[in-house]
């Protein structure tokens, strides 16, 4: 039965290292250490224990026991501190392993446990996914506010409130013959379901100014083939990344790099210079191009004194204009650069520096990020806004209510977890 398993990985990263941090949790963990220690060691403290198994000492390191339910996965866990070399942390998860009942952890699994035990719910797992990928400042700020429950919280409040609003209908409609209680509900009820309609709108609001932090603000290098796209994305990223030629036509691939512009994920992307053309691996280089700037964040439209006329394509995003080549004379632009030289590369940083973190917005972090959160906030509005415009009907308004309540409920993992489930947890790395 693999939920009684009791599952063991090295959850600290790659061998070697100073300490490596093996994890354990699960039913067989007790027994595992008392054949260790002999005793069971006072919970959540670290003994210094040398680790025998079959008459051999392995190591010696630190032992902790964390017994259930309070432990991160709400099982009896235990972590072995041990020496960080490959052939201390092979043997140890050997003869671990070797032990009845004890396996190991798949990608994820510890954490999955965590949620099935009720120690996170799903959005503190999606912040703790976040926050074990975070890399820059704000992403770092973004996932621990929502690992640390900032929206769990905000959610429970809202539901809250949607129970009360129910609660209120539903003591009218007990004693009410016809059924039309609107008169009777209190004078606060229609401004409490209005505040609660403006901070769903502001959460959705904020939805993508999370998503530019989680995933950076994505700018489209654009332009004639030859523009100088590769150039610039190249001294962007300090790194000789893609190739570069006094050909037309030399990049065919999208190709992305992000970089980190004081604390803000920005995502370069390099394409394909737009033009018509008769090859068939160009011509799909512009296609993938042209949808690249549907969903790019901004265009930095680039042009060449050298380079032939190209019309700017309509896109949704904002475009600025940039001269490039300016070492061979300066084309019309808000900005001009040379990768030869150096030339503005300064300016137009600062510039996406600012933009970036316009976008991404000062002050407290977004809690919501996902295309998830969007869905599931959307079709909480949608349900309250039936409830407001149904108001004089009551028991439409309560179902209503109902409704928003189950689309929260949702977000928070309650209900109709499985498929949300496995994909996030098949992103997390073995040991977490
Ligand atoms: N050594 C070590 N460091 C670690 C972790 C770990 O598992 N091991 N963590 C792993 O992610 C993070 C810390 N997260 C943790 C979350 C909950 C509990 C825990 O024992 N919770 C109990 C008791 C709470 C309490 O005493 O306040 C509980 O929730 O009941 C431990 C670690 C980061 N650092
Ligand atoms: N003088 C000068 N030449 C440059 C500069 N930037 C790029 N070039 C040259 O312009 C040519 C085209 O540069 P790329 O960066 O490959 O241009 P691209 O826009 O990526 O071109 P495609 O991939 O074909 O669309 C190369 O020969 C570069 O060396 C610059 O700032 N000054
Ligand atoms: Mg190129």
């Amino acid at each position: 039965m693999r939920e009684g398993d009791t599952i063991v990985a090295l959850s600290t990263g790659s061998l070697p290292s100073g300490v490596a941090v093996i994890r354990l949790s699960g039913p067989a963990t007790p027994g595992i250490i008392r054949e260790l220690r002999g005793v069971l060691p006072k919970p959540r403290t670290l003994h210094l224990t040398r680790f025998r198994f079959k008459d051999e000492v392995l190591d010696s390191g630190l032992l902790v026991f964390f017994p259930a339910p309070n432990s991160f996965t709400g099982e009896d866990c235990a972590e072995l501190q041990v020496h960080g070399s490959p052939a201390v942390v092979r043997a140890i998860l050997r003869a671990l392993t070797d032990e009845p009942g004890v396996r190991l952890a798949e990608a994820g699994e510890f954490t999955r446990r965590a949620f099935e035990n009720g120690k996170l719910d799903l959005t503190e797992v999606e912040g703790l996914g976040d926050l074990l990928e975070a890399e820059t400042e704000s992403q770092r700020r973004q996932a621990v506010a929502r690992a640390a429950g900032g929206l769990s919280t905000k959610l429970g409040g809202w539901r809250e409130t949607l129970l009360d609003l129910r609660a209120e209908i539903e003591a009218r409609l007990d004693f009410s013959d016809e059924g039309d209680v609107t008169d009777d509900l209190p004078a606060d009820f229609a401004m409490a379901l209005a505040t609660l309609r403006g901070e769903l709108a502001a959460a959705i609001e904020s939805v993508t100014r999370g998503r530019i932090v989680r995933e950076g603000v994505r700018v489209a290098l654009a332009g004639a083939p030859n523009a100088g796209k590769s150039s610039l994305l190249n001294a962007l990223a300090k790194s000789e990344l893609a190739i570069v030629t006094d050909e037309p036509g030399t990049t065919r691939d999208v190709r992305d790099v992000a970089i980190d512009l004081s604390g803000q994920l920005v995502v370069m992307v390099d394409m394909a210079g737009l033009r018509e053309t008769d090859s068939k691996a160009e011509a799909e280089g512009v296609r993938r191009a042209r949808a690249e700037l549907e969903i790019a964040d901004l265009v930095l439209w680039l042009e060449a004194p050298d380079g032939e006329p190209a019309t700017i394509p309509a896109t949704e995003a904002p475009i600025w204009r940039v001269a490039t080549k300016s070492d061979l004379g300066v084309a019309a632009g808000d900005l001009a650069i040379s990768t030869r030289t150096g030339d503005g590369l300064d300016a137009l940083t600062a510039r996406l520096t600012s933009f970036a973190q316009e976008l991404a917005g000062q002050g407290e972090p977004a809690l919501v990020s996902r295309e998830r959160d969007r869905q599931g906030l959307e079709a909480a509005l949608f349900e309250v806004d039936a409830a407001i415009a149904g108001l004089e009907v009551s028991e439409f308004t309560a179902e209503h209510l109902r409704l928003a309540g189950v689309a929260l409920e949702r977000l928070l993992g309650r209900i109709d977890t499985e498929m949300v489930l496995d994909r996030l947890f098949s992103a997390f790395c073995i040991g977490k």
